[in-house]
């Protein structure tokens, strides 16, 4: 019988995501072309078949998986590019790639964040730079902690593409024994709420640093699903259910889980740690931290009441005192 050959992927990016999405991936019939920036840990995980510093309890299978930190040498003949890097360094990681690179791929984001030198969510900032078709890119989205997925718990996931082949066929090569996945077409409305959760979760954690209970925090989030739903609705109209796992379940799981970054982060913060010592730290980025700024500067042109992401704003770029900035906000929520 004729053999099926493998599906060619580039994994780009060293981290907790990447390093998960390798092994959902490794599931499947796939063989992968993994890039990360570091050479020591690129050459730790030939030798040793695990990521020392991310998920070090996940298995390398490096018969399907070839690491490499040369971005050319990872892009060659594959079908499918992931970019898993946080947005602030995804231009870093595609240095000295042109758009003959991306020509006839494509383009998978991981990212929830946006690229904050030009305020863009990463599939439009891919499309600009690299001249990539719209229909040949997808987001994979949903609540879905890189460590539950070490783990092997059960897990969902979203794959948002204009085109539903590309988001159907994406969907298929992310799915596994333990993780489900479902197309879906709202691609912007999408990343933009998975990028405004993340700003929320660090609402959420300054609120636990500074105190307050499950009560307060209930209602922050509830608050900040209207906030969601305006600013996307703003940003790009469409008819679509805020309620859906990609969107509702993705805030809810960021907002309240241990394993969220953003989460951690605002709870240092609330604790009255500096900028620089929580993101000291932590070994993790929080997205939100550089998304709040753009999505702050996006809605001067839109003018949204957003009254939590206002006061993270205000908090992380405006130093303003997180006690005060709470206080403030607790007269608006209702
Ligand atoms: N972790 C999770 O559970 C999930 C994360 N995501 C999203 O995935 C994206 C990646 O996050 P995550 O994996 O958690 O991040 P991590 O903090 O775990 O890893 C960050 C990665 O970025 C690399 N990096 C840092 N600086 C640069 C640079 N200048 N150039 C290139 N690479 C750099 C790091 O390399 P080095 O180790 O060498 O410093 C590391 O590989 C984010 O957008 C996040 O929101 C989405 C869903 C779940
Ligand atoms: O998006 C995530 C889970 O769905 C991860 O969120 P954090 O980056 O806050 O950990």
């Amino acid at each position: 019988m004729k053999s099926i050959q493998p599906t060619r992927v580039t994994m780009v990016g060293g981290g907790s995501w990447a390093t998960a999405l390798i092994k959902i991936l490794s599931e499947n019939n796939v063989s992968i072309k993994w890039w990360m920036r570091s050479q020591a840990d690129a050459d730790h995980i030939k030798k040793y078949h695990h990521n020392k510093s991310y998920l070090s309890d996940v298995q390398i299978n490096t018969r399907k998986v070839k690491v490499c930190t040369k971005i050319r040498e990872a892009f060659k003949e594959s079908e499918y590019i992931i970019l898993a890097v946080p947005a602030a360094f995804v231009a870093d990681a595609l240095k000295g790639l042109t758009p003959a690179h991306f020509a006839g791929k494509r383009v998978v984001s991981a990212i929830k964040g946006m690229v904050p030198s030009t305020n863009q969510l990463v599939t439009d900032w891919v499309g600009d730079q690299y001249s990539v078709p719209a229909a040949q890119v997808a987001v994979i989205a949903g609540p879905c902690h890189a460590e539950e997925v070490a783990l092997e718990k059960h897990s969902y996931l979203t794959i948002a593409s204009p085109d539903a082949a590309c988001a159907g066929d994406v969907a298929s090569l992310v799915s596994c024994r333990y993780v489900q996945t479902t197309p879906v077409d709202d691609i912007y409305g999408i990343e933009y709420s998975a990028v405004m959760k993340n700003i929320i979760a660090l609402a959420s954690g300054i609120t636990r640093g500074l105190g307050y209970g499950d009560n307060f925090q209930a209602v922050l989030v509830s608050n900040a699903m209207q906030e969601i739903k305006l600013f996307v609705d703003a940003i790009y109209p469409k008819h679509r259910d805020l309620s859906g796992s990609a969107y509702l379940g993705d805030l809810l799981v960021t907002a309240y889980s241990p394993f969220s970054r953003n989460r951690t982060f605002g709870t240092l913060i609330g604790r009255g740690y500096t900028i620089q010592s929580a993101q000291a730290e932590m070994n993790m980025i929080a997205e939100g931290y550089y998304a709040v700024k753009s999505i702050h500067e996006i809605n001067q042109r839109f003018g949204v009441d957003m009254p939590i992401v206002q006061a993270v704003y205000n908090i992380l770029y405006e130093r303003a005192a997180p006690t005060s900035e709470m206080n403030l906000l607790k007269e608006k929520l209702k």
